[in-house]
Formats: structure tokens, sequence, C-alpha cells
């Protein structure tokens, strides 16, 4: 690989403008059948989204994946968006009592909409063999399979019958496993979800590493349809992370789905647990990337998320901040 870049190393040009308003520029997207009001869903970790997130992201029109870390309520959970009408979308892992789980969906008629395998190394026998699963069993569940670093992986689950595969190992905020394994992303995550992207004939999700809102206009431009977050979705009110106040300020904690407190023990461990600060309501949040993205796309000339995919860019190394805070 060479002319790696991460997402701070890059600045998107602009085009002649075409709308009046930035309100006029479109933000949907859409993954399988459904569309959403934005390319972006909040990581399925336990920290950042449980059941009444889920209900309130699918009730207006937002993407979710439930985390999978709950297993025993996922048939409940399923059950329960269903009879409201909403999507359904799990994870699963590739466990053996995850097969006996598909096999129990396929058997009580419930197909959910999205399911996720979520791996931290999802170029493996292991995730070739659940997405085949998965697809033998409820074939009309739309497969999201990781994750993975390479073109090769990215062929080999879509070959498989994936529908989409997530791209993202090591970048994430919580994540240790640059640092313990040596290995993935991390640094370079942008410059992998092109490499990734190049060879992919269906959807790519970006996963980990967006630190601020054009990180998803730029995750499009090099070809995600869509970017999952985690610590831009941590500290909100209504977070599921537990509160506490640290030095007189109000934080929530965000940990990694591979940390000690997620396990319950150390071993293999290849998360942390840190403190966000109190960021005030999700919805606010959402209508924040909501008009950042409309304003993307109106740098871009567009009316639509597409036109962001082809801007031309630059790379400036590190320098973009020039030494300042983000915020
Ligand atoms: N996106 C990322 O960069 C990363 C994400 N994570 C997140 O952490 C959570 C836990 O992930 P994971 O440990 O995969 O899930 P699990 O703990 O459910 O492990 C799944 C299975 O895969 C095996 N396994 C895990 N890692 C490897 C590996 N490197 N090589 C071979 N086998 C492996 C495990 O066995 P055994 O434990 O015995 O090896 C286990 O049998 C997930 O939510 C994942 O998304 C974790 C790390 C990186
Ligand atoms: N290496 C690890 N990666 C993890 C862990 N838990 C979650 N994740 C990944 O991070 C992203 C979120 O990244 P962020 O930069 O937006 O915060 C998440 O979707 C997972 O792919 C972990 O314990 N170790």
């Amino acid at each position: 690989m060479e002319n790696v870049f991460d997402y701070e190393d890059i600045q998107l040009i602009p085009a002649k403008c075409v709308v009046n308003s930035r309100s006029q520029c479109d933000t949907t997207v859409t993954l399988g059948t459904h569309s959403f009001k934005l390319p972006v869903v909040p990581a399925n970790m336990q920290t950042i989204i449980d059941e009444k997130l889920a209900i309130y992201l699918a009730e207006n029109g937002y993407f979710y994946v439930m985390h999978r870390f709950e297993p025993e309520k996922r048939v409940a959970f399923i059950k329960d968006m269903q009879s409201r009408g909403h999507i359904a979308s799990i994870s699963v892992g590739v466990k053996e009592e995850e097969y006996t789980f598909v096999e129990q969906l396929a058997q009580e008629n419930l197909v959910p909409d999205y399911i996720t395998i979520d791996i931290a190394h999802g170029h493996s026998n292991a995730v070739i063999k659940m997405i085949e699963h998965i697809k033998s069993h409820i074939p009309s569940t739309f497969v999201i399979a990781g994750n993975v670093g390479t073109p090769e992986a990215v062929r080999e689950l879509e070959n498989a019958g994936a529908d989409a595969t997530k791209v993202g190992i090591g970048p994430g905020k919580v994540c240790i496993t640059k640092i313990k394994t040596g290995f993935g992303t991390g640094g370079w995550q942008l410059a992998a979800l092109r490499w990734c992207a190049k060879a992919a004939s269906k959807p790519i999700i970006a996963d980990g590493g967006i630190r601020t809102h054009g990180d998803i206009a730029k995750s499009i431009r090099f070809g995600a349809t869509m970017v999952m977050i985690g610590s831009l979705f941590a500290g909100h009110e209504e977070s599921p992370g537990e509160t506490m106040e640290i030095e007189g300020k109000l934080c929530k904690e965000y940990f990694g789905s591979a940390s000690e407190f997620q396990k319950g023990e150390k071993k293999n461990v290849e998360g942390k647990k840190m403190y966000v600060e109190h960021k005030g309501s999700l919805q606010d949040t959402l209508i924040e990337m909501e008009q950042d993205l409309q304003s993307s796309i109106s740098y871009a000339g567009g009316t639509k998320l597409d036109a962001i995919r082809n801007v031309d860019y630059v790379v400036v190394k590190n320098s973009i901040f020039n030494g300042d805070k983000v915020y």
C-alpha cells in the first residue's frame, strides 16, 4: 500500500454550488430495501445503543444496529420492533450458540431486516460460515459482515453472501488492538476504506475513527455507503453508559466491546474505557450532523450524497488543524 492517509490528512475541494439553501440538500441513503435519514449508524456497543434508543432511531427514520451483548433479549427485541412496525436490526457473533439462535429465528419465522456479524477479525472462516448459515436459514435478511481491512476480505465476504461489509480494524477511540497486536487500519482508516471500496461490489460501512462531522463526508468520498460511529455518539443524555461527575463535570462512560468492562474478565482484552463529557441530547447531535452533511453536499456542488463521491481532494498531511483544537 502506498499513499496512506487518514481523515485529518484530507480536505475535499469545493465545486460550484447549485442550491440556494443548504436545506435543499438531501442526506438520505438506501441500504438494502430501506432508506434512512442519514448515512450514519451508532456503533453496536453497549454504551452506545440500547432498546430505547433503537426505538427512537427507528421511529425517526435513522438506521440502527442493536448490540449482541445481552443475547437472551434478542428474540423479544425483534418481536417488539416488528410489532411497532419498525425495522429489526440485530448483531450476532460466531460461537456455537449463535448458530442455534439463527436456526431458532428461522423456526419461529422471525426475520430480522438486518443482521450484523460483529467480530474483531472478520476475514475468517468463522464469519464466512456464519454468513452462509444465515443466508441458508433466513435468506431475506440483509447481512452486514465484518470487520475487515483489506480488499481480499471484502471480496471473500461478499462472495460468501454478505450484502455489505464493515471496514475498520483498530481505528476506534476505545480500541487498543493497534497497540496490543500491531495490526489494523488505525492511522490510515480512510486510505484502507478507499482500498477496500475499490474492490467492493456491494455497500461498505466505514467503522471507527470518525472524530468530526466532516469525517462523514470524507468517508462517503472514499467509498462508504454508511458510517458507523461510537465516540461521537457517546456521552449523550440518552446514551446507555453510566453517568458520573468527574472534577465537577458530568461525564458518561464509553467502553470497548473487547474491554474487560464488557467481557467481565481480563482475557484477550483489546478495548478500554473512557469518560466522555456530557453532550446534551442525541437528537440535537443528529440534527447538527444532518445540517453539516447538507452543507458538505452543497460544497460538493450537488443536491444529494452522491455529489460528494466525485469531488476532488488534496492530501495535507497532518496539517489541517495546524495545531488548533477541533472545538
Ligand atoms: N473493529 C475493531 O477494530 C475491533 C472490534 N472489536 C469488538 O470487540 C467485540 C469482541 O470481538 P471478538 O473478540 O471478535 O468476539 P468474541 O469474543 O465473540 O469472539 C468470537 C470468536 O472469535 C474468536 N476470535 C476472536 N478474535 C480472534 C482472532 N484474532 N483470531 C482468531 N479467532 C478469534 C474467539 O475466540 P478466542 O477469544 O478464544 O480467541 C471467539 O471464538 C466485538 O464487538 C468486536 O466488534 C474487538 C477488537 C477489534
Ligand atoms: N479494537 C477495538 N475496537 C472496538 C472495541 N469496541 C468497539 N470497537 C470498534 O470501535 C468502533 C467505534 O469507533 P469510534 O472511533 O467511533 O469510537 C466500533 O464500531 C467498533 O468497530 C474494542 O473493544 N476494541
